[in-house]
């Protein structure tokens, strides 16, 4: 149990700006064929991942299926499908791809495993807040915002909250957040790591037990009773151990927590889970108990990668730099840089750069960014998006991170050249990326091609 600092009544002062319509699109990505045949996942979020890894959207039983194998992401351009350097590849019409546009029609082959998506008709137009920031959260982008506005809704209706996303997306601040626009804001704010919970303490720390008529500081006081008026905020959630969540589920039901003497004591608590996993899948595998899932995730709110909006990365950079002791000088071409890294951390990552980088630019040292160029050299001979396994066996997972991406893009952009014949327009067309992208890109995975002489020019 952590029982980090309660949130004071201060909401930051929100940026205000101009409410916006956007439409939201509904679209499937479903198993036609293989031994999953007919699991599907129907969604309004812009990214679906597949593979037999349970953090998924879409998880696979194929075992020749690798754990994290593709992402089909919705832009404005259409369905974007990228293989993420699986082991065995992703073929559309019999052509190993490793990115391009899908649509309706389209079967996606992975493995024994094939894939069709589907983009309903009609787009529902929602509207999305001006405002580029919610309690503590910065984002600029119509993702951000459209989170914003349905946070701001739960928070004012108290019900539970399940908040999902990948590790740094801001799940604790969002959770804080909802708590300081709520109407218990002036009450607690406790927050339990699950992942620190096990079945021996979960009695003691979370529901603790206070004898009837006794006050409270005196007896031993559970994090429920602790969070009594306020917001209990269960990170990671799925991992509770199957008996807690049995305990869990009762607390909640009957809104009491068992006492010494046999007498309950009402809790009137909110709770906000948060989770990095799949837990509908977990449901399904019976990991997780279906009837707390209902019970947590009476609202769901899904914070999406930074990768999937480059566009909040300028506001989040200057955002975070601000907050920072040491000042640091953000040029546009730093920017840049950063909207062309595919952040596995998030931006929990992209604050722990910066605070690197105010520590270094003081003494003029730009070696900070240098994981942006980071390009490990390949295993001769091997072919990089087959071998993964072999190649990032035993590795931690971010240098595996990156050294995955790097061989992507190498093979990747080595065979879009050659496939347009050096043409730089075409390459842009192709790739869906800009110019100055493109250029960028080629140059860090050392794709010497004459063009590049435009990109010095382009980079003084
Ligand atoms: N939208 C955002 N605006 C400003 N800062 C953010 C935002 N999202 C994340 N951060 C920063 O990233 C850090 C990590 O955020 P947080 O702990 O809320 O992420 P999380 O999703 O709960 O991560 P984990 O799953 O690893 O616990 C925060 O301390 C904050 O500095």
């Amino acid at each position: 149990m952590i029982d980090r600092p309660d949130v004071t009544e201060t909401v930051q002062a929100e940026r205000e700006g101009q409410a916006t319509r956007v439409p939201l699109h509904e679209w499937t990505v479903e198993v036609v064929g293989g031994p999953d045949k007919g699991k599907k996942v129907t969604t309004r979020d812009s990214l679906v991942r597949v593979g037999s890894d349970a953090a998924g959207d879409l998880v696979l039983s194929d075992p020749t299926v690798s754990r994290r194998h593709l992402e089909v992401e919705r832009l404005p351009q259409g369905l974007l499908l990228r293989d993420l350097g699986s082991r065995n590849g992703t073929f559309l019409d019999g052509r190993r791809v490793l990115q391009a546009f899908v649509t309706s029609g389209d079967k996606m082959e992975l493995g024994k495993t094939k894939l069709a998506v589907k983009l309903a008709a009609r787009a529902t137009e929602v509207e999305v807040t001006g405002t580029e920031s919610f309690g503590q959260l910065v984002g600029s982008s119509e993702k951000m915002r459209w989170v914003f506005t349905e946070l701001r809704r739960i928070a004012r209706e108290d019900m539970n909250l399940l908040v999902e996303g990948e590790t740094g997306t801001g799940k604790e601040l969002a959770a804080r957040a909802v708590h300081q626009h709520s109407l218990r804001r002036h009450g607690a704010f406790k927050v339990v790591d699950c992942n620190l919970i096990s079945e021996e303490k979960a009695e003691r720390e979370l529901f603790g037990g206070l004898r009837a008529g006794e006050h409270e500081d005196k007896g031993a006081r559970g994090i429920f009773e602790a969070a009594r008026g306020g917001t209990l905020f269960l990170d990671e959630v799925g991992e509770l151990p199957l008996s807690v969540q049995g305990k869990l589920l009762r607390v909640l039901e009957t809104r009491e927590v068992p006492s010494l003497d046999g007498q309950p004591v009402a809790v009137d608590v909110r709770v906000i889970a948060s989770t990095h996993r799949n837990l509908e899948e977990d449901v399904r595998q019976g990991r997780f108990r279906a009837d707390l899932y209902f019970r947590l995730a009476v609202a769901r709110v899904r914070l999406p990668p930074l990768r999937t909006r480059r566009d909040d990365i300028p506001t989040l950079s200057q955002a975070l730099s601000r907050g920072m002791k040491a000042s640091l000088e953000l040029t546009p071409q730093t920017l840049a840089l950063f909207e062309g890294y595919d952040w596995p951390g998030n931006v929990r990552e992209l604050r722990n750069v910066l605070e690197r980088g105010a520590l270094m630019q003081e003494t003029g040292n730009t070696s900070w960014l240098d994981f942006l160029a980071h390009t490990p050299k390949r295993t001769e001979g091997a072919e990089p998006a087959t071998n993964v396994a072999a190649i990032v066996s035993g590795m931690p997972y971010h240098e595996a991170k990156d050294r995955v991406l790097a061989d992507f893009e190498r093979l990747y952009f080595a065979e879009i050249m050659r496939e347009v014949a050096f043409d730089m327009k075409a390459a842009e067309q192709r790739t869906g990326l800009s110019m100055q992208s493109l250029y960028r890109l080629l140059k860090k995975n050392g794709l010497r091609l004459k063009d590049l002489k435009n990109a010095e020019g382009l980079e003084k």
